[in-house]
């Protein structure tokens, strides 16, 4: 078994440490740490973080391969420092029995990049009118323990609560993509004055809060557990928040991309930023930002939402919805988050990592970086600044909104249970 001294890394983001990996595991965190018998990877500094879990990620496989395959999704993953990644059900098929759920998580253990857990549908084929097999998806294999019909909302009240009680018997979480259809037919962008200056459909923020309030009361009344992507209005935090204050077993999360971008940008008529849901105010950026640091908001997800050029490269209306994430990620994080006074790298590590694991219940993903735990680790270079070039991106996909933006931050090395992934940026 091989081992790697990882010298004078700041785990954490705390004082320079060693960490020895011996095999697939942390065996020894200390300071001056033999290097005998070792690989000597010195960190000169650089922050150490228990690997990233990314609860929400678009994958595309089965069925539309030439936007992302589970191999190119996972080296695009472990680019940006993440050791596990939840895949979303919106494929081709549909994610809505045990045998494409059980596809995709033997995809994910043959790239041997990350950890891949499938998500199963909620409903059948994303349709919205039956209950998928969610049994039957947490039995297989792939042991499902999120649904989600992301991409689409529950919207049928009656649904939902079978959903939201079906899983409790397993501890399971349904993930909701909170969006009343009726009030966001034709919407194309956030309603407000840009939309109206503009003269595009708009998307009330009323369209999310609605749906996620209905949600958080049939959680408290069926007693289960509910989690909401990608939160993006300041009214969305203020019920989460109210939830959580009754007790109500309520879990959020929020994109990069709505922590840093506003529909301002929206008057450049470019569509890599028409995303759902849709850009929003600056005083929404603010207030989720808060909301993150408070823990209102526990988790940071991508929506990672690979597209090809066609269609994104075509006019707004006709453009599809959806930004890439895994490689930017954390630089976004540490632009918002760490370098406003926001969180600390502990917080980033709590909301990129931790947290999102326990939601999952992705076992052996978000530990303490500490003797005895599997070595999924993540090192940053945290004084880097440079800008966003897609060429390099590992992903299929090239769809990001940072394109030429600087970003501080990069991820030089990844491990998945002591293996390296990506070395000085390089993936392996
Ligand atoms: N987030 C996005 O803008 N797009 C997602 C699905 C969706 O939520 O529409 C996708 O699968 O492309």
């Amino acid at each position: 078994m091989s081992k790697i001294l990882i010298r004078g890394a700041k785990v954490l983001g705390g004082e320079p440490q060693d960490v020895l990996i011996d095999g697939a595991t942390i065996a020894e965190v200390g300071t001056g740490l033999s290097a005998d018998g070792a690989e000597v990877v010195e960190a000169g500094g650089k922050v150490l973080l228990p690997g990233l879990v990314d609860l929400h990620t678009h994958l595309r496989e089965p069925g539309r391969e030439d936007s992302e395959t589970v191999l190119t999704g996972t080296r695009a993953a472990a680019s940006g420092g993440y050791t596990n990644v939840f895949a979303m059900a919106n494929t081709f098929p549909v994610a809505d029995t045990a045998g494409v759920v059980e596809q995709v998580w033997r995809l994910g253990r043959e790239s041997g990049y990350c950890d891949v857990q499938p998500i199963g549908a909620v409903t059948v084929g994303l349709e919205g009118a039956k209950l998928a097999e969610l049994g039957a998806m947490h039995e297989s294999a792939a042991g499902v323990t999120v649904f989600s019909d992301d991409g689409k909302c529950v919207h049928d009240a009656v649904i939902m609560r079978r959903a939201l009680e079906y899983v409790k018997a397993f501890d399971g979480v349904v993930a909701q993509h909170a969006q009343e259809p009726r009030l966001t037919e034709g919407a194309q962008m956030n309603e407000g004055v840009v939309s109206a200056e503009l003269g595009l459909g708009g998307w009330p923020a009323v369209a999310e809060e609605s749906v996620i309030a209905r949600d958080v009361l049939l959680a408290e009344h069926v007693g289960s557990r509910v989690h909401i992507c990608h939160l993006s209005t300041a009214g969305s935090v203020e019920i989460v928040r109210w939830a959580k204050s009754r007790g109500i077993d309520v879990t959020a999360e929020v994109t990069p991309h709505h922590l840093l971008l506003t529909d301002e940008l929206v008057r450049s008529y470019n569509p890599v930023y028409k995303v759902n849901p849709p850009l929003r105010t600056e005083r929404d950026v603010l207030a989720l930002r808060e909301a993150l640091a408070d823990g209102t908001i526990d988790i940071v997800a991508t929506d990672h939402a690979p597209h090809p050029h066609e269609d994104k490269d075509c006019e707004w209306a006709a453009a599809a919805m959806g930004m890439v994430g895994l490689e930017t990620a954390l630089s976004v994080v540490q632009e918002t988050m760490v370098e406003t006074g926001l969180l600390d790298w502990a917080g980033v590590a709590d909301r990129m990592s931790v947290k999102p694991a326990r939601i999952g219940q992705a076992t052996g993903h978000g530990r303490p970086v500490s003797a005895g735990e599997p070595a999924n680790l993540t090192l940053v270079d945290t004084e880097y600044r440079g800008r966003v070039d897609p060429a390099g991106f590992a992903s299929r996909s090239r769809n990001t909104p940072y394109e030429g933006r600087e970003l501080p931050g990069r991820v030089t090395h990844t491990w998945l249970r002591g293996k390296a992934t990506l070395v000085d940026g390089k993936l392996t």
